[in-house]
């Protein structure tokens, strides 16, 4: 565990660099005090977090080995490892011989690490320093750390700088924050006025700057119409946008959202789709179709 060495380091990219010496520094400190391990036995103290944590070997199953690492946010913003593995399997159906995913808003490695056993190479980007090193430190657990290259930054400034344009990225996913816990207490999320740190809008446009392949995990009350909308306004009156509803133990935990011709044809792939919603006991659920969106009726439970 101890230091971060210099081969560890490379995989936080740019960090090396000397404009980055004072993040470089909190890096080193966090890896040398082993900051933010979970002792899984350990009942956390937190009481707006203990309900996380009893269901914490469903957020990651290596919870179990003692190797995983979480801040106080990454607790109820980490996608279930059930929901992440689907996801992963689900692209990787679609875009076999996809090689480079960037996971934007990559939090702690929840998708990051799934994304990981399936793709080569997989960018994670977060404004974060706690979470990425929580990313690195959970790929380790996982023995995918050498597949994960994490881009310490804000993405607005990022995208704006049009940083990952050059790269040649096969699908973008992206996990934004839905704003707390509190998302639900609306009975429809306002995909423009409560997801952060962008709307819907900016987010899509820029994510779809650098891939035709994009993948966005909503709030599962989230505004279809929008949705609907904001697909038409950026890629034609034709355009479809695919909504798969995530059920884990029962449990609505969100929707996925899929830009990209790949995945529209998905249900006449040839690719093992069952293979991935089985794996996760995929239930079909009939769900509402909005205009101009394309939903598919099946969940997913884990
Ligand atoms: C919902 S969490 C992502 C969870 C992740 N998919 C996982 O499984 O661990 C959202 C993440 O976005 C990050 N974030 C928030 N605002 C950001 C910004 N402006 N730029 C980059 N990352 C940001 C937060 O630090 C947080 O880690």
């Amino acid at each position: 565990m101890g230091r971060l060495n210099s081969s560890e380091l490379e995989h936080f990219v740019h960090l090396g660099k000397r404009k980055y010496r004072r993040e470089r520094r909190a890096l080193k400190k966090l890896f040398r005090t082993n900051e933010h391990r979970v002792e899984p036995d350990v009942k956390v103290v937190d009481r707006t977090i203990f309900k996380y944590w009893k269901n914490r070997l469903t957020l990651f199953s290596r919870m179990r080995n003692r190797d995983i690492y979480m801040t106080r946010e990454l607790w109820f913003s980490v996608t279930p490892e059930s929901v992440a593995k689907f996801v992963a399997r689900f692209i990787k159906s679609c875009l076999p011989e996809a090689k480079v995913v960037l996971d934007v808003y990559c939090g702690g490695g929840g998708n990051t690490i799934q994304l990981a056993q399936y793709f080569p190479k997989v960018y994670g980007v977060d404004n974060s320093l706690d979470h990425l090193y929580c990313a690195y430190r959970n790929a380790q657990a996982y023995g995918v750390e050498d597949r994960v290259w994490l881009k310490f930054g804000d993405w607005r400034v990022l995208s704006r700088k049009r940083r990952f344009e050059k790269v040649a990225v096969d699908c973008v996913f992206s996990s934004p924050p839905w704003g707390g816990p509190e998302y639900l207490r609306s009975e429809v999320y306002d995909l423009e006025a409560a997801l952060q740190p962008q709307g819907l809008r900016e987010t899509l446009a820029g994510l779809l700057r650098i891939s035709e392949n994009v993948v966005l995990f909503l709030p599962r009350n989230a505004d279809l119409s929008q949705l609907s909308r904001v697909t038409r306004e950026l890629l034609g009156e034709q355009a479809l946008c695919k909504v798969l509803y995530v059920k884990q133990n029962g449990y609505m935990k969100g929707i996925l959202c899929f830009w990209g011709a790949r995945f529209y044809n998905y249900a006449g792939s040839t690719a093992e789709p069952s293979g991935a919603a089985q794996e996760s006991s995929g239930v079909a659920e009939p769900c509402e179709v909005a205009p101009g969106a394309d939903t598919l009726d099946y969940s997913v439970d884990g």
